[in-house]
């Protein structure tokens, strides 16, 4: 067992039965050039997150946690992301910006694209769950609640892109699920003003679950290593 200090208060929680969520470390969500940054967000401060990511991803792993990652996306066809009848269809700004400029068209968060893929800095393991998602939330239309079940997983360190929609989104989902979320706020970004992380962890800390940060969660699960955080 190891206890995390955290807000509003510490947890205590055995590692090899709770996982380390990685949402949509994508070049979609990080890189320039990417769905974010050319639908006008702001992704000029994600590589310390890259970062930091990687340092929790090894302690994690280190430690026996289950590492999973998830990608948001949908077919070439993008017949998984809904047509007008969808409500998807009219808020992803990805869809949006798509339609906006029609060039384009197929690139953006399209599985098999440069802009779907994960960043190359950040690569699953062997033993680590790859999840594709087609919506915010990891816990719609995945099996993630399955693969949790059946490992006797109830505690779950949430870290990735973007704070205040999908790593919001499937903390919230899992709340309601009976998990325990825990966000790293330092392996963590928002999309859109810095108000958005502020507000998604407020709304965490408050109601939803506990915010931590990678130096803290390092230390829990290993005493005496010492991490260099980004
Ligand atoms: N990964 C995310 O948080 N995504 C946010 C927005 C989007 O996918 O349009």
């Amino acid at each position: 067992m190891i206890t995390l200090n955290a807000r509003p208060e510490s947890l205590t929680f055995a590692p090899e039965r709770s996982a380390l969520i990685v949402v949509d470390m994508q070049n979609a969500y990080t890189s320039p050039g990417g769905y974010l940054d050319l639908a006008g967000f702001d992704v000029s401060a994600t590589q310390p997150v890259v970062d930091n990511i990687n340092i929790a991803v090894a302690a994690a792993r280190a430690a026996g946690m289950l590492i999973i990652w998830f990608q948001n996306g949908w077919d070439s066809d993008y017949v998984e992301a809904g047509g007008p009848g969808s409500p998807n269809y009219h808020k992803s700004n990805a869809l949006k910006t798509m339609r906006q400029r029609p060039e384009l068209q197929g690139t953006l968060l399209a599985k098999g694209s440069w802009d779907y893929a994960l960043v190359d800095a950040l690569q699953p393991q062997p033993g680590d769950i790859v999840l594709p998602k087609p919506r915010y939330s990891g816990f719609f239309n995945t099996p993630l609640d399955s693969i949790l079940r059946s490992r006797g997983i109830r505690h779950l360190v949430f870290t990735g892109i973007a704070t205040n929609v999908c790593v919001e989104s499937t903390l919230r989902d899992g709340f309601f699920l009976e998990y325990f979320g825990i966000v790293l706020e330092d392996a963590t970004h928002q999309a859109g003003p810095p108000f958005a992380q502020q507000a998604a962890l407020f709304n965490i800390e408050t109601f939803f679950g506990w915010v931590s940060d990678v130096q803290t969660f390092c230390t829990a699960l290993s005493p005496q290593k010492l991490v260099n955080i980004a």
